[in-house]
């Protein structure tokens, strides 16, 4: 009846994972029997569960990824802790459940931090920027959001009931075979990065097709802002990549479920195919990551130094570039694994190029701060932090470039120095920054300040002191996945790094604070001009939060920084736009086709991962049925007449006349 699953998957025995699971479910009862005692549960349900407008979809990816972070962190300090006592010990976890505990951080912190970060920032600020009214496909990218969030759950799930991957996070076979890995940790990883690897493939379709179709009137390409040029980027390497991983975890699902050969070490198997294509996949995936975060310090920096983007053009073409190249590098992952030395010598140099279009858009970012008028917000703070963290991030990774040196120090912990340096100087603060500079315009009051600088100064001075003891442990010979170890040198800046996390701790419990004061302070934020930093780009233009229509009329577009443009031509003309002419909006209805799908998406998971058959024939039946019913639906899109448009307009121009006036005045 239940395959698999008996009463002894839950892990009685294990102290820590029940009672974080207990906790865990503690925390998720609460807020629920909360918000259905409060009666919010018919608006959470109407405005944001099945909600199909980009914006909301946004924030909630940007929530699930800040929740996920605070699972992949608890998982970084267990490890901290483990290493800093673990000296000659065996500390307080044993390696099975350690090799669990390092492979969920990786999964969760790329798939469901990073990547559902800046995902989330896509889908709120790119519309806006383009100056559109929604996506191409707004119940797609509900389909999208929720399929994230499933693959999420069965992740989580895994810490209760069952085991995760012990293989780390890229499962090399033949560990992540059946012969070696019997239990459904595999199973686990496989299933939520199927099925959240197919709503991240149907985001990258959604944003191709909503770059390259839908733009407001002018907006050619060579005047996107640079962020939605990075969207773009990244969503190409969605489009090209993920496909590559579906494949491969298909054929390891062979594997393990019908006793195929393709990653075996018998009977014609190989394993260094996977290896191979998991990093045709795997090297663009970083690129996926940091591109957004590139396009964010990108309206940052212009933003905060008050000038236009230093080398637009030069900016798109080292975007381009670096999309390109980095499918041109994976061999740079094993190079230890005996491809030969004119093999490793082309991908070694291959790998050293992308520094150059990297160091382009570096430059850039400086000559656009010089000469401007800076301010240190807390975004502008981000910005200069990562351009510090990221330069030595990637000097550190062209290091790993020359394959001799990569025979040492592969698989060390100069490896996890470098990619941490770049992930979290790169993709974290990227996040950050975006969240700070966008949150006002989402919610209408900007976030606390002092807050959010003691938040940056906790998580800078924390990074380094976690991190660099790691480049010197690397080159001391300390591999990678260690629970414990008994070289008397190690010991102390393994101390050192826990005490880095232990800031970095400091920094998120900052970030907590930040958010609760600002809410509690709302009203004393409140920024009701839509333009609180005086922005260059569309999503400045409309209220804030915009209306779910985004623009009552669609700007038009005259130049680059287009926004810019136009508060500078109302300044010179002295005089505001006319009355515009409206015009009918037609708007999709929220559906909840996502939610329900990915509620099928998440039992046929389960399903599969327990062997419980007929419950993955019911969530197959449920799936298509749901499309079916969507797909029949007799009511069209909802219509915002004219006179609602116009009524609800007139707001937004009275106040833009009386900043103008008082612009003017000043
Ligand atoms: C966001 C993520 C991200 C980014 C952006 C990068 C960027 C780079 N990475 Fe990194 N990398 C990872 C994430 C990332 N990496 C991860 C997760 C792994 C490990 C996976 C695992 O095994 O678990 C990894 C592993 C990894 C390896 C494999 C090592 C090994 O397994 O032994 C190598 C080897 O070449 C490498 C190289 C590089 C290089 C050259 C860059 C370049 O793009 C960097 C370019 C940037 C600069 C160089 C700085 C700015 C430039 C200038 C200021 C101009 C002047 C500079 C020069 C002329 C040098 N990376
Ligand atoms: C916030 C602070 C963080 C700390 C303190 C931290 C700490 C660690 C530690 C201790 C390890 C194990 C190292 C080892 O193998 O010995 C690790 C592995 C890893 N971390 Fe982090 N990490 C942090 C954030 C992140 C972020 C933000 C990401 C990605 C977005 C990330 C991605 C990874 C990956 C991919 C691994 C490798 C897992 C594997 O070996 O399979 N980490 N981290
Ligand atoms: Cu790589």
């Amino acid at each position: 009846m239940f395959g698999k699953l008996g009463w002894n998957a839950i892990p009685f025995d294990e102290p820590l994972p029940m009672t974080s699971s207990l906790i865990v479910a503690l925390a998720i009862c609460t807020v629920l029997v909360w918000v259905w005692r409060a009666g919010h549960f018919p608006y959470l349900w109407r405005e944001w569960i099945t909600s199909v407008d980009h914006k909301r979809i946004g924030v909630m990816y940007c929530l699930l990824a800040g929740v996920m972070l605070l699972r992949g962190f608890s998982d970084a300090l267990l490890m901290r802790g483990q290493q800093a006592v673990a000296y000659g010990n065996d500390g307080y976890l044993a390696t099975d459940h350690f090799a669990q505990v390092f492979s969920a951080h990786g999964t969760i912190m790329i798939f469901f931090v990073a990547m559902t970060f800046m995902i989330g920032l896509i889908n709120f600020a790119v519309p806006l920027q383009l100056g559109v009214r929604d996506v191409a496909f707004p119940t797609l990218n509900s389909v999208s959001f929720w399929l994230t969030a499933s693959g999420a759950l069965l992740v989580n799930i895994s810490l209760f009931i069952g085991e995760f991957a012990k293989t780390g996070w890229v499962i090399y076979p033949p560990l992540s075979e059946l012969r070696f890995s019997p239990g459904v940790g595999v199973d686990y990883y496989i299933w939520a990065i199927q099925i959240s690897g197919v709503g991240t493939l149907l985001t990258g379709v959604n944003f191709v097709t909503t770059i390259l179709k839908t733009r407001a009137p002018g907006m050619s390409y060579t005047r996107m802002p640079m962020f939605c040029w990075t969207a773009l980027a990244t969503s190409l390497l969605i489009v090209a990549a993920f496909p590559i991983l579906t494949a491969t975890l298909g054929m390891l699902s062979l594997d393990r479920y019908l006793g195929f050969h393709f990653f075996t070490n018998e009977a014609g198997g190989n394993a260094m195919m996977f290896i191979n294509l998991i990093w045709a996949w795997g090297h663009p995936e970083v690129y996926i990551l940091i591109l957004p975060a590139f396009g964010v310090f990108s309206e940052v920096v212009a933003t905060f130094s008050a000038k236009p983007l230093f080398g637009y053009r030069s900016m798109v073409i080292a975007t381009m570039a670096i999309c390109l190249l980095s499918f041109m590098v994976w061999l740079h992952h094993f190079f230890t694994m005996g491809a030969g030395g004119d093999v490793n010598g082309f991908f070694g140099i291959m790998t050293m190029i992308i520094a150059v279009p990297t160091g382009v858009k570096v430059f850039n970012w400086l000559f656009t701060m010089y000469g401007g008028r800076i301010r240190f917000t807390s975004p502008m703070l981000w910005a200069i932090g990562f351009m510090v963290t990221f330069v030595i991030g990637g000097m550190t990774g062209v290091l790993l470039a020359v394959p001799p040196a990569d025979f040492q120090l592969h698989n060390s912990l100069f490896l996890v120095a470098h990619f941490h340096n770049v992930v979290i100087g790169g993709v974290l603060f990227g996040a950050f920054a975006g969240l700070t500079y966008w949150w006002p315009k989402a919610f209408g009051f900007r976030l606390d300040e002092k807050w959010g600088k003691r938040a940056f100064w906790l998580w800078i001075t924390g990074f380094y002191v976690a991190f660099m003891p790691l480049y010197l442990l690397g080159l001391m010979g300390m591999t990678r996945r260690l629970a414990r170890y008994d070289v008397p040198g190690w010991h102390p800046w393994l101390l050192v790094a826990a005490a880095g996390a232990v800031l970095i701790a400091g920094g998120i419990a900052c970030q907590i604070m930040q958010l609760y004061v600002s809410i509690r302070n709302r009203a004393a934020l409140c920024e009701d001009s839509g333009d609180p930093w005086d922005g260059r780009t569309l999503e400045w233009s409309t209220l804030s939060p915009p209306p779910e229509y985004n623009f009552a009329v669609l700007p038009n577009v005259e130049g680059e920084d287009a926004y810019w443009g136009m508060k500078q031509r109302a300044k010179d003309e002295q005089s505001s736009d006319d009355a515009p002419d409206y015009e009918d909006i037609d708007l999709p209805r929220s559906s909840a086709t996502g939610v329900v799908c990915a509620f099928f998406a998440s039992a046929i998971g389960f399903a599969l991962i327990w062997n419980i058959w007929w419950l993955a024939v019911v969530g197959i039946l449920g799936a298509w049925a749901t499309f079916v019913v969507f797909a029949w639906r007799d009511e069209g899109e909802r219509r915002i007449s004219l006179s609602d448009l116009a009524r609800d307009d007139a707001a937004r121009l009275a106040y833009f006349k009386t900043r103008l006036s008082s612009d003017r005045a000043a």
